[in-house]
């Protein structure tokens, strides 16, 4: 399957936040990425509910929603009732994640679990076939704009290794410091879910440059 291209709507201009949507509706983007930070998992606030509820009036393709929360647990079903297709959770901001990914699932969404950096993937090994996604951070959570991580590429392609026999259907997503230059490289190592905040919005025309991350080739060829 092709790799999915997740615009990050965290670089979006919030004044135009309706023609940004309507961009990413009529580019070649697959996924609405959605970046809710509290300003205590995250040294930063983005925004919450209301704004969230506005995308998905809007928005045509799914919301893909990366939580950077302490205990989201609190918070899945209000999500997941303000129109998110995946939940993804912080590993690092979860006490029984078993728990919360059972409960992503109950309230209808697909589940991911995030790593931050300093997360070795190792610690998926017994919740890898309970998940539909996880989300390699190649850049600390905060904020857009930052330098990749090229310790990445190395998580990447482990994790697709541990996944191959115990879930070849999991989607591996990374979200950072992602653009033309390295996105190549991210597919080789075994991404499927690229995600780009700064390299869209900041880019001459966003839409040509989510048509050229989407045309990248490099990835592992599935059926
Ligand atoms: O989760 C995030 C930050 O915590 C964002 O999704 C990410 O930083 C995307 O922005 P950019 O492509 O500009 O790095
Ligand atoms: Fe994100």
């Amino acid at each position: 399957m092709k790799h999915l291209i997740a615009p990050s709507v965290l670089s979006a201009d919030f004044a135009n936040l309706q023609r940004d949507i309507e961009m990413i509706n009529s580019s070649e983007a697959d996924w609405f990425h959605v970046d809710v930070m509290d300003g205590v998992f995250a040294p930063n606030i983005s925004f919450g509910f209301p704004v969230m509820e506005a995308i998905k009036r809007h928005a045509k393709k799914p919301l893909d929603v990366h939580l950077m929360i302490v205990n989201p647990d609190q918070y899945i079903e209000r999500f997941a009732a303000a129109g998110a297709d995946v939940i993804t959770v912080h590993y690092e901001a979860c006490t029984h994640l078993h728990r919360t990914i059972q409960a992503i699932h109950a309230a209808g969404c697909k589940a991911g679990v995030a790593l931050n950096p300093h997360t070795p993937v190792a610690l998926l090994k017994d919740i890898l076939t309970d998940l539909d996604m996880v989300l390699i951070m190649s850049v600390n959570p905060g904020f857009g704009g930052q330098q990749f991580i090229p310790n990445s590429l190395r998580k990447i392609s482990l994790l697709r290794s541990m996944a191959t026999h115990v879930n070849p259907d999991l989607k591996i997503e990374v979200d950072g410091g992602i653009g033309i230059h390295n996105a190549g490289q991210l597919l080789e190592a075994g991404a499927d879910v690229l995600v780009a905040g700064n390299a869209i919005f900041g880019a001459a025309s966003p839409t040509e440059m989510i048509a050229e991350l989407k045309q990248v080739s490099g990835g592992i060829v599935q059926s």
